[in-house]
């Protein structure tokens, strides 16, 4: 089993530098790859409301025997947005997940046509102090939508997970989350296994390491600083992508990786997108 390093995070939580994204995985054979996982080393489990799995991944953690091990995160889906909403949303994630926390709640969107994600975190900020929640983070938020909550409640967001692969590396979202104590975490980190890791610079760094493709972008995301949440349902590539901490990329290969960036791969533009 590896051991994933973990950072600190802004409220003071160690958190790992690599994680394991659920969706899709739905059913009992979803509860046994998330099972598998924890069994290999993961310790951060990656959910939302809309992937419908919370179930199968608060089963997966009672199995596991190590509830206090994981943490275990979810998020607000668009529809829930507002204050008493989000607090109905949270009581549902807690009975599906059947669990008594939810150690990292994020807004799964900002949908900012709807324009409620300020009384969407105060209700989450909220939930904190009441000791249900133990993180309180976003996903798919902008730098000005960062700096509008942050001055709306004086409450940091520990974690802003965002699109992030070499195609779009996202160097100023980074570097203000850095700047802030916001800790990025990827999606999509394999880029949803696409030509990405066909590309020669990714080739030639597995070849210099010995070391597969897959490796070398999670290794690329983990000295980027961020934290990656691989997708696989599968134990062998389980294994395979948490197994990045026994070598190190050169400065110069992970400037490489970098220069594939070519922007989103998909229609996730926060300021545009809404996901209900
Ligand atoms: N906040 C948000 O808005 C979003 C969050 N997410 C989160 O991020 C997670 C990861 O993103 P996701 O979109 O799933 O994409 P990933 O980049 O993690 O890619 C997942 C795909 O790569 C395959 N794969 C995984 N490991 C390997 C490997 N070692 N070799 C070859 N293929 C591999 C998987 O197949 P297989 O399972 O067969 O191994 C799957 O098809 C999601 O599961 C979800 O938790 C994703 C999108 C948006
Ligand atoms: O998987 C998620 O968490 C999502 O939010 C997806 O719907 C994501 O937005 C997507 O697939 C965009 O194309």
């Amino acid at each position: 089993m590896v051991t994933i390093p973990t950072v600190s995070l802004n409220d003071g939580t160690a958190f790992p530098q690599l994680g394991l994204g659920t969706y899709n995985l739905r059913g009992e054979d979803g509860t046994q790859s998330i099972v598998t996982a924890i069994e290999g080393g993961y310790r951060l489990l990656d959910s939302a409301v809309n992937y419908e799995n919370e179930q199968e991944v608060g089963e997966a953690v009672r199995r596991s025997g190590i509830r206090d091990e994981l943490i275990v995160t979810t998020k607000v889906p668009g529809r829930d947005h507002g204050y008493d909403e989000t607090r109905r949303s949270a009581d549902g994630s807690l009975e599906r997940l059947g669990l008594e926390r939810i150690d990292l709640y994020l807004i799964h969107w900002p949908n900012p046509s709807v324009d409620k994600y300020v009384d969407t975190y105060r209700a989450m900020v909220d939930l904190q102090k009441e000791g249900r929640i133990g993180s309180v983070g976003v996903s798919n938020f902008t730098e000005p939508m960062l700096a509008r909550i942050i001055e709306a409640t004086g409450i940091v967001p520990a974690v802003n997970q965002v699109e992030l692969h070499p195609y779009f590396p996202q160097a100023h979202l980074r570097a203000f989350h850095a700047s802030q104590g916001i800790r990025t975490e990827s999606w999509s980190p394999l880029a949803r296994r696409s030509e990405l890791l066909s590309e020669q610079v990714v080739a030639d760094a597995a070849a210099a390491h010995g070391v597969t493709p897959t490796q070398v972008v999670l290794r690329w995301h983990v000295q980027l600083g961020t934290t990656p949440i691989p997708k696989s349902a599968d134990p062998a590539r389980q294994a395979e992508n948490v197994d990045v901490f026994e070598f190190s990329l050169t400065d110069e290969e992970v400037s490489a990786i970098s220069g594939l960036e070519r922007g989103r791969l998909w229609d996730g533009d926060p300021d545009t997108h809404e996901e209900m």
